[in-house]
């Protein structure tokens, strides 16, 4: 149940990425099928003749007449899978035996010796995480859950890991549209998060620079964390009227005891990558100077392991708290719909946007 629901809100997601337009009349379908899959049968007011857009769109929803929900959910998720496959096929290939890969906007994706690495690619932006680079690092998790790689990691270009979620997420909203956007930006980050709770295979952190926000709470769900001695971790939440996401309201407390881990995730405390790694956060720190090729030495030398073993392995460890966290995933982002509606949030927001505030 849990998993067609899921597979539902991705395909949600993915429509926001395609790269064609699919025409209205598709157009209308989808947004038909979404309307019966989340509210069932027509119960909207037939709208007047003149109003053309929202007729189309009520005459394409009561078409579909009693079709029970869970119907409506699958037809909408086989509609999407036909469109992203005639919409990817182009951009997908790349010659070289091992280095297929899909190509993304703000990732780039490769895949050689045994090892996908996902490397953010907003450098200019501090690789801050906008809304398509969440759809496209949720994409990027699934592909290489699939491939055959025995190691998945994630960095950052430039010289910053990641400065978490993009402020910018914020601006030229309209009163109106903030709770339904808010809304629609949480259940994404819920699909985000469980991609990280249901990964299959060991999934290392390589963080060569500062982290913030989303890109530090979400390194308690990966397998190990390597950090170059330049690398900071801070978790503003406070500073900016928000909540914990990522899980780390049970993950932190779990790896670091309580105390450390509200002082990160409530007081801000910015952490170096000694702190962090005494911390239990980080599992090791490697000099700046010879972070690259020491970090990749070793996990050229991991990936040679036998790769059903490891994957075994890292589910056995794993696996047993799944239902837990994707508990926790939920009440986070409960909590984190009151927050972002807040006057704390959105005068931080506010700030930022202004160029007042700089954390
Ligand atoms: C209504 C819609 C709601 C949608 C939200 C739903 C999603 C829910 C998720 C909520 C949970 C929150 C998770 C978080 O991650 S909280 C943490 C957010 N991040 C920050 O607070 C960091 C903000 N950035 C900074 O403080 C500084 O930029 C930084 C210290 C990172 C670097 O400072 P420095 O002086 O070295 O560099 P610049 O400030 O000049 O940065 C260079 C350019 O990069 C842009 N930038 C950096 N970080 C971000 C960011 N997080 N979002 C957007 N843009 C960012 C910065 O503006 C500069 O851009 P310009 O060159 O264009 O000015």
């Amino acid at each position: 149940m849990r998993s067609s629901q899921e597979e539902f809100e991705n395909a949600v997601n993915r429509v926001k990425l395609l790269k064609k337009d699919p025409g209205n009349e598709v157009k209308l379908k989808l947004y038909a099928l979404y309307k019966q899959a989340t509210e069932g049968p027509c119960n909207m007011p037939k709208p007047g003749v003149f109003d053309f857009i929202n007729k189309a769109k009520w005459d394409a929803w009561n078409a579909l007449g009693s079709m029970p929900k869970e119907t409506a959910r699958q037809s909408y998720v086989d509609l999407v899978s036909s469109l992203s496959s005639s919409s990817m096929s182009s951009s997908q290939v790349k010659p070289g035996a091992d280095r297929k890969q899909q190509e993304y906007e703000n990732l780039v994706v490769t895949s050689e010796d045994g090892i996908t690495k996902i490397m953010l690619n907003r450098p200019t932006k501090k690789n801050a995480i906008n809304t398509q680079m969440y759809q496209e690092i949720i994409l990027a998790l699934k592909a290489a859950s699939k491939d055959n790689s025995v190691l998945t990691v994630l960095t950052g270009n430039g010289d910053y890991y990641c400065s978490g979620n993009d402020l910018t997420d914020f601006s030229g909203i309209t009163a109106g549209e903030i709770e339904e956007k808010v809304k629609n930006n949480l259940d994404m980050l819920r699909v985000f998060v469980n991609s990280f709770i249901d990964f299959p295979k060991p999934l290392i952190a390589v963080v060569n620079g500062p982290a913030v926000g989303i890109a530090v709470t979400i390194l308690g769900l990966c397998d190990a964390v390597y950090a170059s001695d330049r690398a900071t971790f801070h978790t503003p939440f406070s500073h900016l009227g928000l909540s914990p996401e990522g899980c780390s309201s049970y993950t932190f407390p779990k790896i670091m005891g309580p105390a450390k881990a509200i002082e990160m995730l409530v007081f801000g405390k910015k952490l170096t990558a000694e702190e962090a790694c005494a911390r239990g956060l980080v599992t090791e720190v490697f000099p700046d100077n010879t972070f690259q090729k020491q970090v990749w030495a070793r996990l050229k030398a991991y990936s040679e392991f036998p790769a059903n073993s490891i994957r075994i392995s890292k589910q056995v460890i794993r696996n047993m708290e799944k239902e837990k966290l994707y508990a926790v995933n939920a009440e986070e982002c409960s909590v984190l719909q009151e927050r972002l509606l807040s006057n704390e949030c959105i005068n931080a927001a506010v700030n930022f946007l202004s160029r007042k505030a700089k954390l």
